[in-house]
């Protein structure tokens, strides 16, 4: 799947965002190394700390079904620039993604910021910061 395509899956995901306290909707769509492509969109709370992002609803939808490797993720929003995941996304990503993995920001103008992983969250705290 292209880039072009991934984009077009993440602003379908967009459209399921469940915003009813900001608004803002986000899509994210992950292609898997297999070609299987996962949506993600935000999906907020009442309880506005337990709001998920799209991109962590994304990798999550992916772990839980096993599938743990991946070519790519494209995020879009309606921002000025190439939507910025929040610091927690990049957190996460950085754990569950290969620091190669390609990361696709954009917004519904076209503007496309592309990256990878390792370029997201210089410095990320990792699982071996755990070991002694
Ligand atoms: O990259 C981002 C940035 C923000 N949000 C969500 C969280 C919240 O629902 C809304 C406003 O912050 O956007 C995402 O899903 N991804
Ligand atoms: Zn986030």
């Amino acid at each position: 799947m292209n880039i072009e395509a991934l984009i077009q899956e993440a602003k379908a995901a967009r459209e399921m965002a469940y915003v009813p306290y900001s608004k803002f909707k986000v899509g994210a769509a992950l292609l898997g190394k297999d070609g299987k492509v996962y949506r993600g969109c935000n999906i907020e709370n009442a309880a506005y700390s337990m709001t998920n992002c799209a991109e962590r609803t994304a990798l999550f939808k992916a772990y839980s079904e096993g599938n743990t490797q991946f070519d790519a993720i494209a995020v879009v929003a309606d921002t000025k620039r190439p939507v910025p995941p929040c610091g927690a996304c990049r957190q996460v990503i950085s754990e569950l993604c290969a620091p190669e993995t390609k990361v696709i920001l954009t917004n519904l103008h076209g503007d496309i910021q592309e990256l990878t992983v390792a370029e997201l969250l210089p410095g990320a705290f990792s699982p071996e910061d755990l070991d002694a």
